[in-house]
């Protein structure tokens, strides 16, 4: 069995700098036409002249002969003036700017303390029609890890699109029933992107036979109920939900750690992931509209005018891959994968 599809893009994907970068965008460069490239390197990508700087590094790190194109986003904090995203904007290579939640997640120390501070940005965004992406937890220590999702909602992003209506809105890497049937609900100018794994994994993955590190990543995996909503969610035919991996690769070494890295390395095999994901719903037929037809709608770009072709043929993953002068642990290590690209 073959699939041939529109070629897709991913709109979150981690590229990181340096050595890392070299290693890890060829995956990416293979599959992808485009990315929404995130700006949580350290220090973060907080202005144009830095994300103008690091979208050189990218280009220059891609393979001989690709045509990889990538979207560069700015990382918001409290002080992010409002003449920063109308330059950002007027820019045409910054296609989103990135809301973390400081405390949030990896690399968020910078991230935003409060709505109310960042609020000369996002009003400027809401003018110009530049994207709000967000990762949508919160970072109260009160609240249970699993629960942080849910409670973003009712807490952050409702009172945020209440107050910018126009403003245009990703929410990033949904896990839970809750924001995959808000997103549903809400207004056109509000999407989401779903990653891969949380398509395909439920929290017991974290647990298989002993600790498993290289299945933590933020937001945290969830219950059954919630992947089997996302699963609905993505095959619903609804044009909202869209392919963004969240491939963020981590040294194995800050992974397998007493304190380990949270993220997991997609990158080298999305497309294959995601077409398992829609294979076991039933629902292949959905898959072009999600991983290459949504996401440029949403960002009002061209959808690629090339074509992949995936074989029903499993492969082996490798058990680790090569990255700058260590090593990465990919999904599926040493597993197979139902699908490869030809
Ligand atoms: N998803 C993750 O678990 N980690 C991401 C950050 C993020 O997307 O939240 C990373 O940069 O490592
Ligand atoms: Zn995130
Ligand atoms: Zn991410």
């Amino acid at each position: 069995m073959q699939l041939t599809l529109i070629r897709p893009d991913d709109w979150h994907l981690h590229l990181r700098d340096g050595a890392a970068l070299s290693a890890v965008l060829p995956d990416t460069c293979r599959q992808m036409g485009r990315a929404i490239v995130m700006p949580n390197l350290k220090p973060p990508v907080t202005t144009l002249a830095q994300a103008e700087a690091y979208r050189e590094r990218i280009l220059a790190a891609r393979p001989a002969g690709s045509r990889f194109e990538p979207l560069m986003t700015l990382y918001l904090t409290d002080n992010t003036p409002a003449s920063e995203i109308r330059a950002a904007k007027a820019s045409g290579i910054v296609h989103g700017v990135k809301l973390y939640p400081a405390g949030a997640t990896t690399n968020s120390d910078a991230g935003v303390t409060s709505i109310d501070k960042a609020m000369p940005a996002l009003e400027a965004m809401a003018e110009v029609g530049m994207p709000l992406l967000v990762h949508g937890e919160v970072t109260d220590p009160a609240i249970d890890i699993f629960d942080r999702e849910a409670v973003f909602i009712e807490q952050v992003f409702e009172p945020l699109v209440a107050r910018l209506p126009e403003l245009r809105v990703v929410f990033e890497h949904i896990t839970t029933k809750d924001a995959a049937e808000y997103v549903a609900r809400a207004s056109a100018n509000i999407a989401a992107t779903v990653t891969a794994h949380h398509l395909l994994m439920n929290r017991n993955a974290l647990f298989v036979g002993g600790i498993r590190p290289h299945h933590y990543c933020l937001p945290v995996l969830k219950r059954e109920l919630h992947r089997q909503a996302l699963v609905k969610a993505v095959t619903s035919g609804s044009d909202r939900f869209f392919l963004g991996t969240d491939s963020a690769p981590h040294a194995k070494g800050a992974k397998e750690a007493a304190c380990g890295c949270a993220g997991m390395y997609t990158a080298h095999a999305a497309i294959e992931l995601y077409a398992e994901a829609f294979e076991a719903a039933g629902a292949l037929d959905k898959l072009e509209a999600f991983a290459s037809l949504n996401g440029p709608a949403f960002y009002r770009l061209p959808v690629n005018s090339d074509t992949i072709t995936l074989v029903k043929e499993p492969r082996t993953v490798a058990d680790e891959l090569s990255y700058g002068e260590e090593v990465l642990v990919p999904l599926r290590a040493g597993e197979m994968i139902g699908w490869q690209l030809r």
